[in-house]
């Protein structure tokens, strides 16, 4: 199948390139999980992928638009989340024009999955962080975008929203056949839904593949400089990941 988004020799950062050239393509109903320590570059690959940072060299292309789910977001006025989760229309909505009943059923049903159509009328800034953020989600899902791309989706949310969002993403790939792509620090939620993972590891190197062959001990130690444990539980399908943290007292 065709590539929805592809990195051509890619390379990226703000001043100093972050990795050497990247090249790896994206399908529809593929997951990807970009994983790396602090400051490796998630972020900012995510906004070269956005176009809102300029490519140092190489190229990237996209079919099908972009919905992206910020880490944060900070709105100007005070919104209700159903006008936040409605910008995520905008593309649909005609210039000058009202938004139309679907569009109005559509953001309904984006709360409604996350769990939250109560929060409809609720002033989006008097939200818990990790309300927003699944605001925020239901925004790039009503924007029927080819390619989702989630910045730390998980990373306010209780171990319920996990799972609710975790479900969420697996079923934008598999039952609309999206090409997702999200960061985050947990690689067991790699383990969990994504087909494919990207690592980021220290002196510009990267790994990308299935990430079966990519989520493995040695290339995590090298990715946060510490050992990490897969562990198969007897009753539970998918392995595990344990930190082998050492604190001295
Ligand atoms: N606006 C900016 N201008 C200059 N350098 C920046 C800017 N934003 C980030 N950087 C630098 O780019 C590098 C990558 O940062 P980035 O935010 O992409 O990391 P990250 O992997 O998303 O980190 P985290 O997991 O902490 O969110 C870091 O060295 C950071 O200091």
């Amino acid at each position: 199948m065709t590539a929805s988004l592809s990195l051509n020799a890619l390379v990226y950062g703000h001043q100093q390139p972050l990795f050497s050239p990247m090249t790896l393509n994206c399908r529809p109903g593929e997951i990807w999980a970009v994983l790396g320590a602090n400051g490796r570059g998630k972020s900012t690959l995510l906004d070269t992928v956005t176009g809102v940072l300029r490519t140092i060299s190489g190229s990237v292309d996209v079919r099908g638009g972009v919905g992206i789910v910020p880490q944060s977001f900070r709105p100007a006025f005070a919104w209700r989340v159903r006008d936040v989760v409605l910008m995520g229309r905008a593309r649909h909505i005609a210039l000058f024009a009202q938004p139309k009943r679907e569009d109005e059923q559509q953001v309904m049903q984006a709360l409604a999955q996350l769990n939250i159509a109560h929060l409809a009328d609720t002033l989006f800034h008097a939200l818990s962080g990790g309300q927003q953020q699944l605001v925020m989600i239901a925004r790039a899902l009503v924007s029927a975008s080819q390619n989702i791309l989630l910045d730390e989706p998980c990373s306010a949310l209780d171990l319920a929203n996990q799972q609710t969002v975790l479900q969420l993403i697996s079923n934008l790939a598999h039952d609309q056949s999206r090409t997702v792509v999200f960061t985050t620090h947990d690689p067991t939620h790699a383990l969990q839904i994504a087909s494919h993972t990207l690592l980021l590891l220290p002196n510009g190197e990267w790994l990308a593949g299935a990430t079966s062959d990519v989520v493995q001990e040695t290339n995590l130690q090298r990715a946060y400089g510490l050992p990490v444990r897969k562990i198969q539980l007897a009753d539970y399908a998918c392995p595990v990941l344990a930190p082998l943290f050492s604190i001295h007292r």
